[in-house]
């Protein structure tokens, strides 16, 4: 057993003088412990920089922050609505739901036959929509489609929307039976922000149109990327959105939603579920037809008032996504980055970006 060792006799109060602290100065010691408080703060903040703006080896240790874990009452009742049941206990080192009860879909979560099998038998058209506007074509296109051939819904019936300001100059590619391609004009915009952005006015206008009579399900995608693997039914529902794979780790405070309180795509501090990727998103053609109004009307407004939300479309799609939640989620999986490099949970990227050469393909 320890003893208190007693205090020695007699020279107690001398020794208390010093913390009643009247009028003397700070000890030395404190000053030094201040400085290297302030140290930390600096060294800390400079981390945080780097964290957030470079060094993509020093990306790697960002999937240490933890995603969260869905709650095993909700867990159990996840289905989707092709595979059925769904495995989210399966990847417990990722987050499988959302705080409203949806499925975030991994691999290993759903059994992707079943899914094939299930849309099949629905006897299902699925719609993909790409803009290729500029050099754009010339530079992605060929090898969007060649992938997609390859890996996007395969087996089912699917019709490509191409969207170009020279529908000519888009270049044959074999199709597999029950696959058809449809090559719509478009203008021309001069900035690329604006080529970005008026997609979400082009979109609503054709899911008002043709898509309704040709489609059930629709994704819509950027085309600077590639299929690298099986991208299939069980991405299908009512209204999916892409976890954005540089920020599925962050802390919801750091996500880059629009701040300015004047814009449409404004998100107050403590909004904001997730930060979803512009590139990916989908759903049934009714939703995706409100989701294209509400950005195209924010874009209109901010427009109105010589706005530009921080990330253009994409700021109005997270707005619209915090409104009308989605009723599924695709792990970043679903779109990766090469940029990040290999972590060990994304399991199989099924799309990947490709190189940003902007200096090559933005005037
Ligand atoms: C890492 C990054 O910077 N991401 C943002 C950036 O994505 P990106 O840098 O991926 O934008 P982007 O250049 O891919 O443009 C989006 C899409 O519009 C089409 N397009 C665009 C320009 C053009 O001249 N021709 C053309 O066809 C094309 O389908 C392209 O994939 O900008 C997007 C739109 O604002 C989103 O905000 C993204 O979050
Ligand atoms: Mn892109």
């Amino acid at each position: 057993m320890l003893s208190s060792p007693k205090p020695a006799q007699g020279h107690a109060p001398a020794q208390e003088t010093g913390n009643t602290g009247y009028h003397a100065e700070e000890p030395a010691g404190r000053k030094a412990w201040k400085r290297i408080f302030w140290r930390q703060i600096l060294l800390a903040l400079g981390l945080l920089g780097l964290f957030l703006y470079g060094l993509p080896k020093f990306r790697h240790l960002e999937a240490l922050i933890p995603m969260g874990v869905c709650p095993s009452a909700t867990m159990s009742l996840l289905r989707d609505n092709f595979t059925g049941a769904l495995r989210p206990w399966a990847r417990p080192e990722v987050l499988t739901c959302t705080p409203w009860g949806a499925p975030i879909i991994w691999d290993g979560t759903f059994d992707p036959d079943v899914a094939k099998q299930e849309a099949r038998q629905q006897n299902l058209t699925i719609g993909l929509t790409v803009f290729a506007v500029g050099r754009y074509l010339e530079k992605y296109l060929e090898r969007f489609l060649e992938t997609a051939e390859q890996h996007f819904m395969a087996g089912q019936s699917v019709v490509y929307y191409v969207f170009t300001e020279r529908p000519e100059a888009v270049s044959r590619v074999a199709l597999g039976p029950e696959r058809r391609l449809r090559v719509e004009r478009v203008e021309r915009e001069r900035r690329w922000q604006d080529v970005s952005m008026a997609r979400m006015r082009t979109l609503h206008a054709a899911l008002s149109g043709r898509l309704v009579r040709e489609a059930h399900f629709v994704f819509c995608m950027d085309v600077d990327q590639h299929f690298s693997s099986t991208f299939g039914p069980e991405a299908l529902g009512e209204s999916v959105a892409q976890l954005h794979s540089w920020h599925y780790h962050w802390p919801r405070w750091l996500l880059p939603f629009e701040r300015n309180a004047h814009s449409a795509a404004k998100m107050a501090r403590g909004e904001g579920d997730f930060y979803y990727h512009a590139a990916v998103f989908g759903g049934s053609v009714a939703a995706l037809r409100g989701l294209t109004a509400h950005c195209a009307r924010g874009l209109a407004w901010d427009r109105a008032r010589g706005l530009e939300a921080r990330w253009h479309d994409e700021s109005h799609l997270n707005k619209f996504f915090w409104l009308h939640k989605p009723a599924k989620v695709l792990s970043p999986e679903f779109c990766w980055s090469p940029d990040l490099g290999r972590r060990t949970e994304i399991r199989r990227p099924r799309l990947l970006w490709a190189p940003k050469e902007y200096r090559l393909l933005r005037d």
